[in-house]
């Protein structure tokens, strides 16, 4: 897993705008934009709350990159991934032989970002002692490496990230109120995805854009039925339904059954099939008038409900065995009401 990464690009290139980086157009993404344009001008610590996979890390760069500071390293550290007795180096850097393993000097990303921006995710996570050393830096603009004995000056914009509610953890004294009031000069609230369900086409399309390959769409009954779902996973959720979209639909265009499947909503197991009467073996007998119309319905149904079953539920398969498009075998499901036996 990646946990930090330092972006110093040997030649600047011009960053994304805002615009391009922040996509939605309900008016609190609006509201949002407008905010990180307006704190990119300053050097102020902003901190971004917000549920996991809504956009924190986007925020984060989008504010580096509207910043002065966009041609310096933006360095991130997630600290909720990173084990507590090894934070310190990887803020600090330490001396060779600053203790066992220690064989060279390394800086720390505190120095790694001088003069740009570090971007400290899941502060929340961050153990009580550590806070009060981070603390101090911010108080004194100076570091020290562990084992070394100077202090060395840092220029660097600290922007701070929690999926927590961070006043209910200084409540619970479990994020010092002082380290607060220093991280967030600025606090930004990244909204869930359910709460701006208007931005889920303008999304699709961003995801969409660039893609090689054959690439889904949706209609306006699929469009409806995503925003509907509830987005426990935000952004991050939407773009893997996304990519599993163009993985098992591409070329097509997905309706409102597809995205239930999409979503896991249909049954993951297949139902146990009915007793089939096989209508080809019925003696026909012309004593008395036949119904074709219900024989050849009824062979159908078998038919269909075979190849779903030997298809284990899985649409696309079952309509290749039965040549037909997906969408005409969904359409003859939903005559049958055959739906809820699809994985
Ligand atoms: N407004 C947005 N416009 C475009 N892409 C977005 C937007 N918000 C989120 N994304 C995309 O969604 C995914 C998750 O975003 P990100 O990693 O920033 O979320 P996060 O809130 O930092 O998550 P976590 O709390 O798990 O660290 C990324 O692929 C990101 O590019």
């Amino acid at each position: 897993m990646v946990t930090s990464t330092a972006q110093a690009p040997a030649k600047f290139e011009k960053p994304l705008s805002i615009e391009d980086m922040l996509i939605g157009k309900s008016p609190i993404m609006g509201t949002l934009r407008d905010m990180v344009r307006r704190v990119a001008n300053s050097s102020a610590s902003v901190m971004i709350c917000g549920p996991s996979g809504s956009g924190k890390e986007v925020v984060a760069r989008a504010i580096h990159n509207a910043s002065p500071r966009a041609s310096k390293p933006y360095v991130a550290l997630n600290c909720g991934a990173i084990p507590a007795e090894l934070i310190e180096s990887e803020l600090f850097g330490h001396e060779r032989g600053a203790f066992t393993g220690a064989q060279t000097r390394r800086t720390g990303h505190f120095e790694n970002a001088d003069k740009g921006t570090l971007f400290l995710d899941e502060i929340g996570d961050m153990r009580f002692d550590m806070q009060v050393k981070l603390l101090r830096v911010l108080e004194d603009g100076l570091i020290s490496r562990i084992g070394g004995n100077s202090n060395i000056p840092v220029d660097v914009r600290i922007i701070s990230a929690t999926h927590q509610k961070i006043d209910k953890a200084i409540l619970d004294g479990r994020f010092r109120e002082d380290l607060f009031f220093r991280l967030g000069v600025v606090v930004l609230q990244v909204p869930d995805l359910a709460q701006r369900v208007e931005d889920i086409p303008q999304l699709i399309a961003h995801f969409q854009k660039g893609r090689t390959g054959q690439i889904c769409h949706f209609d306006t009954d699929a469009l409806q039925r995503l925003s509907m779902h509830d987005w426990p996973g935000n952004v991050r959720e939407l773009r893997n339904v996304i990519e599993r979209a163009n993985i098992l639909f591409g070329g097509e265009t997905i309706d409102a059954f597809g995205v239930d499947q999409l979503l896991g909503k249909t049954m993951p197991k297949l139902a146990p099939l009915p007793v089939l009467s096989v209508v080809e073996s019925a003696p026909v007998s012309f004593n008395a008038p036949i119904d074709l119309k219900a024989q050849v319905e009824r062979m159908e149904l078998e038919r269909i409900q075979m190849a779903l079953h030997h298809a284990e539920g899985v649409i696309s398969e079952a309509a290749r065995l039965l040549t037909l498009k997906r969408t005409t075998l969904i359409e003859k499901m939903r005559k049958y009401r055959l739906e809820k036996i699809a994985a």
